[in-house]
């Protein structure tokens, strides 16, 4: 019987064992975590000191509840209130037995146990109060052993709703059997319970805490409510579990699935059927001649098919299933007929082959997660304008006449002039009498703008292939792009391209659509105001109009806080983080470094997979993925594309600098191949932001308007982008070609209705989740500085310095008559010990320390110290 679905999930993937199941699976290891605050001392100590003193409150506290559940009782006395409560602790044996208190408490953990208990279980939260115990060991062992249990914030969140809930919970129970306040519940409990009772009545308190208990797991577990389905009938093989059945994944070492269409049959020998069945067992297939008579005996006790040798034994000769007719003449037939079809079978686990798979259980659908999941429909998008160019025959004329004269007055004679209408501007080719040198022209082009009176004339000259001069004139009225006309064209409906990215309109009112795979990353840059958040939301929607969420996830970077966040509701559908992240939109530059780098590790994991699977790319790796050539059980996986966008990457830069680049540029150089494709945008185009390594790795580069040439250069290596008008008009350059372009409009409103309307369908349980990446930090260079080997010119070098406020090697070495090395030996000291930055490239170190009567407190402190 043919099974549909997948029969594992990849994005679940778990170990499975070989096929025969006979390893069991590997429980990883629990992550470090290294990124735990230090509170000033360095190296970490009080954090230790804390989490051991979390470890033994827990206990200690563990020790005096179950204590108080036996002794609570004995401990009234002195721990009530109106005794003395807390001031108990104060007064003398005597005292207490003067005034009627029991002493000494039975509580194990004494006095101070008795009361603390009764104050937690008692005056406060009931049994509930045990949860404390919990969250002080998880946050104890945290900071101990640097091991997170569970993220700690969560886990804090979790109890204080687990305590409340409990209290009450139980207070509700409490009140249909004694209607007194007790330790189980706890004061608040009970009162809680009164008030609840006054006000809903007991059916609404019920009410009330079922919704907060159902709440809670539809915010911790995202609980789906389904009415149940019809389970089809589960056929698996090892280490396959039905896509609809994540629940118990083959782990191996089980029996083998029965294949339902197997016939169970014993085999009837005619004759022996009596003393078979009396025996109880069945016959095998094995028997040698000299068994053939009546001395049969059956080999193999257990259904038919669990044959003991396999049939395709060569020495076994009698694995023949046809019985020797000569001896056995009187055996039917229908014993071979049965046998080899099982026997054959239980072989053919062994050697299953991607065929076999695909033929039992379709290709690999990596959709099947979310089959349900519905793509954003264009009523979601507005239409802006007519979205039909109205062609302004006077406007034309008047440009075209001004052209011809502005030429005839610099004695430059024209043969031809045609003009290409497009929704912002309009292109006039000329085509110049013969003899007319090209450079003339374009020398002309402040000229020309000032006859035309026009804003953002461009003059391409000559045009690429074809021939011809041409002047780009921006019209009197541009029409606006919507993205709903774009995304509603025929060209992007029918585009089998990976990334399809929808960018706009050509200068000859064409639909652009770029493949984003192929680019393979993409620069952006303008001044501020000329639309780059719409481009980058417009390439954004034009990718969420296309791809399902197991098909693509972005990693989203915005600095300035506000640009992306209509995105974060498409959180478990599109996007990716870190592993400890709680915010899938990064926005801290410490937080970026970590996500680049784990890029990089997803990368280096990619290439690995691929070479494993001998194939060149993502898609030929999915391809093999999706025909089952590539199995989960041997660590594969479907390979979702990973679409980097980083709005303001000048910001980055000037904060993070190195750190930043080099990860990018590693991407930028490698990642084309393993589907991770980056999108950077920045306003501020200068070398310093976009270096010439990352420079080098983005030919494809589009500009929106921005403030001077040299910008221009910077991102395009041509002028131009200067001269465009603004409001989305911009150039693509892709390596060789430039390209006029209109970006398409999209407003936020828009956007929050697509984020809206893929938010609110089902989703992954989380974002997809990234590679933990364990950052270096600050510290481990602190860890590194030896007060033991400091050189003796240190305190001179650091002076120095600090005079100079400069740190560079060449000054010590010059100031200090020191050789280069024991220079650079001494400025990576003064960076371990904090008084210089790091190293920035061929700029001089930062100097931490303002002034010498600084540095002087900076060293007799480090002096005390040591
Ligand atoms: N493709 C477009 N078509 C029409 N108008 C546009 C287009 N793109 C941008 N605009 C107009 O320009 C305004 C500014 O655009 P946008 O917010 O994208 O600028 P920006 O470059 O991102 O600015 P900043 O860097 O300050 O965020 C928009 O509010 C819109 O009115």
């Amino acid at each position: 019987m043919p099974v549909k679905g997948n029969q594992f999930k990849s994005n679940n993937f778990k170990d499975t064992g070989s096929a025969k199941g006979s390893v069991k699976a590997e429980k990883p290891s629990r992550p470090k975590v290294e990124s735990v605050p230090s509170f000033g001392l360095k190296d970490g100590r009080i954090i230790k000191v804390g989490g051991l003193f979390f470890l033994v409150l827990s206990g200690y506290f563990l020790i005096a509840f179950t204590s108080y559940l036996f002794t609570w009782q004995e401990d009234q006395s002195y721990v009530l209130k109106a005794n003395g409560g807390w001031h108990n602790l104060f007064k003398g044996q005597q005292e207490l037995i003067d005034n009627g208190i029991k002493s000494p408490v039975d509580n194990w953990l004494g006095k101070f146990g008795a009361l603390l208990s009764n104050q937690f279980m008692f005056e406060w939260f009931g049994v509930a109060s045990f949860i404390f115990v919990v969250v002080f060991f998880i946050i104890g062992y945290r900071f101990l052993f640097k091991v997170r249990l569970f993220p700690i914030s969560k886990t804090i969140a979790y109890a204080l709703f687990g305590i409340v809930f409990f209290s009450i919970a139980i207070g509700f129970v409490h009140g249909f059997i004694v209607d007194y306040p007790h330790f189980l519940e706890g004061q608040f409990g009970f009162w809680s319970n009164r008030l609840i009772d006054a006000q809903i009545g007991r059916a609404g308190a019920a009410g009330l805490l079922v919704f907060a208990a159902l709440t809670f797991l539809i915010i911790v577990y995202n609980i789906d409510f389904k009415l149940p389905e019809k389970k089809r009938p589960a056929t698996t093989l090892p280490g396959f579990d039905d896509a609809d059945d994540i629940s118990e994944p083959y782990m191996g070492g089980g029996n083998v699935p029965i294949m339902p269409e197997m016939p169970f049959t014993p085999v009837e020998w005619p004759g022996r059927k009596s003393k078979l069945s009396q025996e109880g067992v069945l016959a095998s297939t094995r028997y040698a001649e000299n068994e053939v008579s009546e001395e049969l005996e059956p080999v193999a006790k257990g259904p038919i098919f669990n044959v003991e040798k396999p049939i395709n034994e060569p020495e076994h000769k009698p694995v023949t299933l046809m019985p020797e007719p000569s001896t056995e003449t009187e055996i039917p037939l229908m014993v071979s007929d049965t046998r080899p079809n099982d026997v054959l079978s239980i072989e053919k686990e062994d050697l299953v082959t991607a065929d076999d798979l695909v033929a039992q259980f379709g290709a690999f659908d990596p959709r099947l997660d979310l089959s349900s999941y519905k793509f954003p429909v264009l009523e979601l998008l507005e239409n802006y304008g007519s979205n039909k160019i109205a062609v302004n025959t006077e406007e034309l004329e008047a440009n075209k006449n001004k052209i011809v004269e502005t030429l005839n007055h610099y004695n430059i004679e024209i043969d031809k002039i045609k003009a290409t209408i497009g929704p912002t501007v309009t292109l006039y080719e000329i085509i110049p009498a013969p003899g007319v040198r090209i450079s003339k022209i374009k020398n002309l082009e402040d000229d020309i703008a000032l006859s035309l009176a026009a804003l953002g004339i461009r003059i391409i000259a000559p045009m690429p292939g074809k021939g011809t001069i041409g002047i780009e004139v921006p019209n009197q009225h541009p029409e606006m792009v919507s993205m709903r006309s774009v995304l509603a064209s025929e060209k992007f409906q029918a585009t089998t391209m990976d990334l399809p990215i929808a960018l706009g309109k050509t200068i000859s009112n064409e639909i652009f659509i770029a493949d984003l795979a192929k680019m393979p990353h993409l620069l952006m840059a303008g001044a501020t105001g000329q639309g780059k958040s719409v481009g980058i939301n417009a390439i954004l929607v034009s990718l969420l109009y296309k791809k399902h969420p197991a098909e693509l996830k972005f990693v989203l970077v915005d600095p300035k806080k506000v640009e992306l966040t209509l995105f974060r509701k498409i959180e478990r559908h599109f996007l990716a983080k870190l592993p400890d992240e709680a915010d899938a939109i990064i926005t801290d530059t410490k937080k970026v470094i970590n996500t680049l780098n784990s890029l990089c590790i997803e990368m280096d994991q990619r290439y690995d997979l691929l070479k494993d699977a001998q194939v060149r790319n993502l898609k030929e790796y999915n391809a093999k993925f999706i025909n089952r050539k590539l199995l989960p059980t041997e660590g594969h996986r479907f390979l979702p594309f990973i679409v980097l966008i980083v709005d303001e990457f000048a910001d980055l830069m000037m904060t993070a600098g190195k750190e930043v680049e080099i990860p990018i540029a590693r991407l930028a150089q490698l990642a084309r191949a393993i589907g991770i494709h980056l999108i950077i945008a920045t306003q501020r185009p200068s070398v310093n932001i976009i270096t010439g390594t990352i420079k080098a790795n983005f030919p494809a580069r589009i500009a929106f308007r921005v403030q001077s040439k040299i910008d221009s250069r910077t991102i395009l290596d041509s002028g131009g982008a200067d001269q465009l008008i603004g409001r989305g008009d911009m150039l693509l350059s892709t390596g060789n070609d430039l390209i006029r372009l209109q970006c398409a409009f999209v407003d936020t409103p828009e956007v929050d209705k697509i984020s809206d309307f893929i938010g609110a369908q089902r989703g992954y349980a989380t974002a997809h989740l990234l590679p933990e990446y364990v950052g270096e930090g600050g510290e481990a260079s602190a860890k590194d500085f030896d007060s033991e080997n400091r050189d003796p010119m240190f305190e001179e070098a650091a002076r120095l310095i600090v005079m100079h406020q400069q740190g560079s090697t060449s000054l010590i070495q010059r100031k200090l008559k020191l050789g280069y090395n024991r220079a650079g030996r001494i400025i990576d000291q003064l960076e371990a010990a904090g008084i210089v930055g790091p190293f920035e490239g061929s700029k001089a170190r930062e100097v931490l320390i303002p002034d010498d009567y600084s540095l002087e407190q900076f060293l007799s402190n480090m002096d005390a110290k040591d």
